[in-house]
């Protein structure tokens, strides 16, 4: 037998996995990585985050993915070249940790990337006659990441939930559910990423009622706006920049008049649909094209916060009464937590430190979770109806050698 298949086998079978949970988002802030201990699979996971970094990818390698990033019309080669670098990139980012922490590759059991998101097209948002089928891109080459590092290695996770039924997103549901259901409490896991989602967590414990969708934009625009004004800046510093405008009706009004806020629920987006061109469209429709930036900022924190308690409002009511746990890099804005606060009063507001995992690296553990089930678990049965999430294992395997 091949002796990686063997160690797969055995990975496999022991009663503990060490996996590093690998993501890098909307934000092109960097690569998180997550070092997990996981014992069991299914509702007895028991997860231990023993590592977290998020290491900040340099200015060069943002700009690189910037031009295939979220664009209709790309160079097929930059494109082509982009996902062998990056997945080798990740490998040796993955190689700098373990040297940072006193590890070598051997002690690892596997890598699961989730890789670099380039394009997501979800049916409902390209719109496309000829392709009745919803359909996402990761790029970053697992099999470049497995040789790089000598690891065995996980990708391309959302394939499989697409060719199952799903938009490829959220994948959050899976560790959410498995990781944070309670008995004691409805809760919402909030990802306040580059786009905002969340997953509902019934404390009735019922699979079939568990659900996770997107929302809408979370940092995508404040971050991009924030780029073009104050240079200096990636993004709005502890929402102060917001914090000292004044938000526009009439612009929010146009950013708010689109059928993704009203779609039924699951859904899914990206930055697409939610681009710096659709926000200069609304200024158009609204008569504010020269709105100063905070006032700007001030508009594009409310609209976060709307799709966020829209989609809360379309899920549970006027007036939603749920455990909210938040994530994301979205949670360290105040300006942005009050919006949403003030839009949703019967909930109440934690991160999820409190149920013992870091928030950062909450994206990072899911595709270690992931990984997980896909060498030890079953498939997960989560949702009903049109909020069935697949029944899956997720992500393609590559040996290292
Ligand atoms: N102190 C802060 N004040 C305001 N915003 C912040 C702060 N810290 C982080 N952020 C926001 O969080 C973003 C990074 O968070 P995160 O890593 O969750 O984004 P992401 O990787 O794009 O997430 P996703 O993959 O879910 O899209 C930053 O771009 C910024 O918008
Ligand atoms: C296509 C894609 O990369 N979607 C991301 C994005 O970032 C947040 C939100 O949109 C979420 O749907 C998803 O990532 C998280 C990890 C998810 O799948 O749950």
């Amino acid at each position: 037998m091949n002796p990686h298949l063997a160690r797969l086998l055995r990975i496999a079978q022991q009663p503990s996995r060490r996996l590093i949970g690998l993501m890098s988002g909307t934000s092109l802030d960097g690569l998180d990585v997550a070092l997990c201990r996981l014992e069991g699979s299914g509702a007895g996971t028991r997860l231990t985050l023993e590592q977290f970094a998020t290491v900040p990818y340099a200015d060069e390698v943002r700009q690189r993915i910037r031009r295939v990033f979220a664009r209709a019309e790309v160079s097929l080669e930059e494109l082509t070249l982009l996902n062998a670098w990056i997945g080798a990139l990740h490998g040796q980012l993955v190689l700098d940790c373990l040297r940072a922490w006193g590890l070598r590759p051997a002690e690892i059991d596997a890598v699961a990337s989730h890789g670099q998101t380039v394009y997501h097209a979800p049916a409902h948002q390209h719109q496309r006659p000829e392709y009745p089928l919803n359909a996402t891109l990761q790029i970053g080459d697992g099999d470049h990441l497995a040789v790089r590092t000598g690891i065995i290695t996980l990708s391309d996770f959302r394939q499989k939930h697409i060719a199952a039924g799903g938009e490829g997103a959220p994948l959050a549901v899976y560790g959410d559910y498995l990781l944070f259901s309670s008995p004691q409490e409805d809760r919402l896991l909030l990802n306040l990423g580059g786009i905002a989602n969340f997953t509902y967590l019934p404390a009735s414990l019922d699979a079939a009622a568990v659900f996770s969708t997107d929302v809408g934009p979370g940092n995508t625009l404040l971050d991009a706006f924030v780029r073009q004004h104050y240079p200096a800046h990636s993004y709005d510093p502890d929402g102060q920049l917001a914090a000292a405008g004044t938000p526009n009706a009439p612009l929010l009004a146009a950013l708010l008049d689109h059928p993704f806020f009203a779609a039924s629920l699951p859904k899914t987006t990206g930055p697409e649909l939610f681009s710096p061109d659709y926000v200069r469209a609304a200024q158009q429709r609204s008569g504010t094209a020269s709105l100063s930036p905070t006032d700007l900022l001030a508009t594009l924190t409310e609209l976060s916060a709307e799709g966020i308690a829209r989609a809360a409002h379309l899920a549970f009511g006027p007036a939603p009464q749920a455990a909210v746990y938040s994530s994301g890099g979205g949670m360290h804005n105040p300006t942005l937590m009050q919006a949403i606060a003030r839009r949703l009063p019967g909930c109440s507001f934690a991160d999820t430190q409190a149920l013992g995992v870091l928030p950062d690296a909450k994206e990072a553990v899911l595709f270690a979770v992931l990984a997980n089930e896909a060498l030890a678990g079953s498939a997960v049965a989560i949702g009903a109806g049109r909020q069935r999430v697949p029944a899956v294992h997720m992500g393609k395997i590559s040996l290292p050698g």
